[in-house]
């Protein structure tokens, strides 16, 4: 019998050492259940004993010892055993007494089935008032709104079947806890819950945990246990510990799933568990706003657990600030900061230049800086612009930082404004005298007192990192990366050089150089060379003969030579740079760096440049608009152009603008031959720029020959430029030269038509428009010449009569591009991350041969090398990057990759130091360095393949 009911109901069949042994595997899980286990034990032996009394007459020993515990226990239980205990003692009874007694048994045994009914309808009961304070808790807005009415009757209904289901355990449970000397006070209200919670689970398995649970978090579904509540208090006040959260874990039907995959695998278990906790407070919350004392006992428990709380109900309708910045901090992690793109490449970025958009700009380079550190920061980089302050800037403060330079055996004092805008910290480095003076004009004055502006400018800015501290903190010398731009901080790199890393400072930071126009540059005359304040032998560098200068200082040659990567703005400039017609007496210097040489197409800042929220077409009856309103929006910001500048309201008349400085460069002149042709035309042409005085007249002159047709603005107005891009059909650039370009590209994204000489980046930009197969940007022509013009201008002009949707079709292609500085952007990482590897090399192979040498200085070069990099370098995988005669050529380690070109090298039990001595010795090298990519190990540590 024992085994048929220990069959069928595991938990009696169960020996005490093992539901021990069960219950505590369980308290290890669950904290909570430590409080229980003692009781738990004891209603083990009330349930071996109901079980051996009803199962096994003869085990007569067991009978008895649990006739005694149920006497301890309860009243009812009492009567009913001593006559158990008569009946066993006379062995001579009739078989009525028998009878009796096996009815009084029945009893027995029907009483305490009745307790356990009862005990397991008053844990559905507490069930259901968990859930409905679940419900409550969840339905915020209808219990805040007050009508309450029926949850209250429900809620007091409930709370006096509680009270009366209690009544029926009272006598038991008050008499059983009386009975247990170390039974703890506080424990004594829940100790019938426990015994319902035993009793529930008669008849169950309870090696299955689920017994044990709801569809909450077992610490929570215990909410009853006041020693349980006291736990969840302090988990909650407190950071979950370890353990818990292990449990949680491990426990299936505990499982809190992450929401997101846990990136920061600590915060989102902690954030998840600040949730439950929140929702746990929550419940007990609405449980003490519902329920009036007195309570039940473990009513009461919550009551006090709640009023505990009290100070955080408030927080409880809305979750605590804390739980939120978990949360949020949690999530905006996950969500708004990704890692930075540029992963393990990050690094400390200082682009340097003359001018910055918008604080100043005369043309493109303006624009450049202002916008290029923005993207560099969205990549994840420490980014920071120096610019000279040639004016208040509103949004730059004082840094507080003081430092004096000697430039031409003048002394001046250098202060430092700063700001810091989307991602970016921008540094404006001050000095009246030179920079404050050239507001209007920022490249005015004689040759002398511009080399000098720019000698003071480049040498304050090297120290930048040093001096100024951005958010507290400077920038420093380590993985740091100068780009310089154009003559004007051509000087920087070799600052960089001669001041600092040929001293042994600043040894790992790199320059890279980036060419916006070389027509422009700081050519004079080799006197000048003590401005510059360098050491004697640096003049070679300076010096420069050819046919247009003879021999001369040429501060845009030194910089070429000295930085150690060179940008230009298109990869077609970057081929004209070789030339001697597009080299402008450097293509010898810029052959000899091809090596160091890579074209990145300018992006355009889509903040400022975008139809859709461009501020300059929000009043005077401009519009902004999209792709998809481009056909009302650009006409109307046609017929605003054209009120502005009165000009014939037409929408049926192309409108051509021109935007750009008025010089030999942008071809204007080419505009003005072909000027007779057009005004024969149907057309609308507006002219904006300033520059050369005699360009500036010829605008004027075409304006008032040609009224009702032309319209010249001189000057310089971002406004007008930005309404003239929107409101126009068609930009025509017949530049001569163009290193990239930003208009064609700002044209573009606003859906007007560019017609370019192809050169440089407008031939890179602008793909010729092909009307069988409906493809192309706009119109080009091959040769700077006023016929070519005209011819590519008429083509236009006829697609934009007479085929209409083939000018929609280039309208939104153009609109279409991704014309962002994110690519860009990209590009030029990969070119600072060469600048910073490069230089590896010499040092790692400039090292003597000697065996001790290289082993004491090993370290040193890796820990540098290391630094530099910015991590842990090498291990599995390496680049090795070598350079054969000016000639950009990238080997590998021979067998291991295809040479001549970028190679995976897996490189196999061989030290990094034995890779480049092997190369180097069988005289295939003559510069190059290293790249590293991922893996963990070291340099200088045997390489192993995987
Ligand atoms: N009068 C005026 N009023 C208002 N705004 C005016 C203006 N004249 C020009 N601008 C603006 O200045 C910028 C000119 O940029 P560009 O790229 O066309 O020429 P720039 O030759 O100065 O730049 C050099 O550097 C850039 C950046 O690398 C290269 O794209 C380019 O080919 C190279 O010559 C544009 O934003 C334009 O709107």
């Amino acid at each position: 019998m024992a085994s048929s009911i220990g069959g069928s109901l595991p938990f009696i069949s169960e020996t005490k050492s093992e539901k021990s042994l069960l219950l505590r595997n369980k308290t290890s899980r669950f904290p909570f259940f430590r409080n229980l286990q003692r009781n738990s034990l004891k209603y083990t032996c009330l349930n071996s004993t109901s079980s051996s009394s009803s199962s096994s007459p003869s085990s007569s020993s067991s009978s008895s010892s649990s006739v005694v515990r149920l006497r301890k226990n309860s009243k009812a239980v009492r009567a009913i055993g001593k006559g158990l205990e008569e009946a066993d003692n006379d062995e001579e009874s009739s078989e009525e007494t028998l009878q009796a007694n096996i009815e009084k048994s029945k009893k027995v045994l029907a009483v305490q089935r009745d307790l356990l009914q009862q005990i397991a309808e008053r844990r559905k009961l507490v069930s259901s008032i968990k859930s409905s304070t679940v419900d409550l808790a969840e339905d915020d807005t209808s219990y805040e709104e007050g009508d309450n009415s029926i949850l209250n009757a429900r809620i007091v209904d409930d709370k006096e079947t509680v009270e009366n289901q209690n009544k029926n355990v009272t006598a038991f449970s008050s008499t059983y806890a009386q009975s247990t000397a170390e039974q703890k006070p506080e424990t004594l209200p829940s100790t019938a819950n426990r015994i319902g919670e035993s009793e529930s689970n008669y008849g169950k398995d309870l090696s299955k945990e689920n017994d044990w649970s709801d569809p909450l978090p077992s610490f929570l579904s215990s909410m009853p246990e006041a020693s349980t509540l006291k736990v969840e208090k302090r988990i909650d006040l407190e950071e979950p510990s370890q353990e818990v959260v292990n449990d949680q874990k491990d426990t299936p039907e505990n499982e809190i799933k992450p929401s997101k995959p846990p990136s920061d695998k600590g915060r989102t278990v902690s954030g998840t568990f600040a949730r439950s906790s929140l929702n746990a407070v929550k419940k007990e919350t609405t449980v003490k706003k519902n329920w009036s004392d007195p309570l039940p006992p473990f009513l009461s428990s919550i009551s006090k657990a709640s009023t505990l709380r009290d100070e955080k109900q408030v927080d409880l309708e809305e979750p605590s600030p804390q739980v939120i910045d978990d949360e949020k901090a949690g999530g905006e992690r996950d969500e708004e900061k990704p890692p930075p793109l540029a992963g393990a490449n990050v690094m400390n970025i200082i682009l340097v230049a003359a001018e910055c958009a918008p604080w100043s700009k005369t043309g493109g380079l303006g624009d450049v800086a202002g916008a290029l550190p923005k993207a560099l920061a969205r990549r994840g980089h420490r980014v920071m612009v120096v610019a000279p302050r040639y004016g208040d800037y509103a949004e730059a403060k004082d840094a507080g930082v003081r430092k004096r330079y000697k430039v031409h055996g003048q002394d001046l004092e250098v202060t430092y404004f700063q700001a810091y805008i989307d991602g970016v910290d921008f540094v404006f480095i001050d000095c009246h005298h030179l920079f404050r003076s050239r507001e209007k004009d920022i490249y005015g004055g004689d040759r002398l007192e511009i080399l000098k502006r720019m000698v003071l400018f480049c040498r304050a800015a090297v120290e930048v990192p040093w001096y100024v501290p951005c958010g507290g903190v400077c920038y420093g010398d380590g993985n740091l990366a100068f780009i310089a731009n154009d003559w004007h901080t051509a000087l920087l790199p070799v600052y960089l050089k001669a001041y600092y890393r040929d001293h042994g400072l600043m040894k790992y930071a790199r320059s890279t150089f980036v060419i916006h126009n070389i027509a422009h540059q700081g050519r004079g005359p080799v006197d000048n060379f003590v401005t510059l304040d360098l050491p004697e032998h640096y003049i070679d560098l300076f010096k420069l003969y050819d046919p247009v200068g003879g021999e001369h200082l040429n501060i845009f040659a030194a910089g070429l030579k000295t930085a150690d990567r060179i940008v230009t703005v298109s990869h077609g400039y970057a081929w004209e740079l070789k030339t001697p017609e597009g080299g402008w007496g450097l293509h010898g210097i810029i052959n000899e760096n091809d090596w160091k040489l890579r074209g990145i197409v300018n992006g355009i800042d889509t903040k400022d440049w975008n139809p859709e929220c461009d501020v300059h077409l929000s009043t005077d009856g401009y519009t902004n608009y999209s792709l998809e309103t481009l056909q009302t929006g650009k006409p109307q910001c046609k017929a605003a152009l054209q009120k502005e500048l009165v000009l014939p309201v037409r929408d049926d008349v192309p409108v051509i603008g021109f935007i750009g400085r008025l010089d030999q460069q942008k071809g204007v002149d080419l505009i003005g031959e072909a000027i007779p042709w057009m005004m024969g035309q149907d057309v609308q042409l507006i002219m904006l720029g300033t520059g050369r005085p005699d360009l500036e007249q010829m605008l004027r002159n075409f304006e008032s020959q040609y009224h009702d047709k032309v319209r010249g603005w001189v000057g310089f107005s971002v406004k007008t430029a930005h309404r003239i891009t929107a409101g126009a059909d068609i930009l025509l650039m017949p530049s001569r030269f163009e290193p990239c370009g930003l208009n064609q590209l700002y044209a573009m994204k606003y859906g007007t038509i560019p017609v370019v000489h192809a050169v440089g980046g407008l031939r890179d930009t602008v793909q010729p428009f092909n009307p069988f197969e409906e493809s192309g940007l706009g119109w080009t022509f091959d040769s700077a010449d006023a016929n070519k013009l005209i011819h590519a201008l008429g083509n236009c002009l006829y697609t934009y009569r007479d085929y209409k949707k083939s000018w929609e079709g280039l309208q939104r292609r153009g609109m279409m591009q991704d014309l962002s500085w994110d690519k860009a952007a990209q590009n030029y990482e990969e070119v600072l991350v060469a600048a910073n590897s490069f230089n590896v090399w010499p040092e790692v192979l400039g090292r003597g041969s000697k065996k001790r040498e290289r082993t004491s200085k090993r370290k040193a070069e890796r820990e540098s090398a290391e630094r530099q990099v910015g991590r842990r370098v090498a291990g599995l995988q390496a680049f090795v990057l070598c350079l054969e005669s000016g000639r950009r050529c990238i080997y590998t380690v021979p067998g291991f990759a295809p040479p001549g070109e970028w190679g995976l090298a897996r490189i196999r039990d061989q030290s990094w130091e034995r890779v480049i001595r092997r190369r180097s010795g069988d005289g295939t090298i003559d510069g190059g360095g290293i790249v590293i990519r991922g893996g963990r190990g070291r340099l200088g540590s045997p390489l192993r393949s995987s």
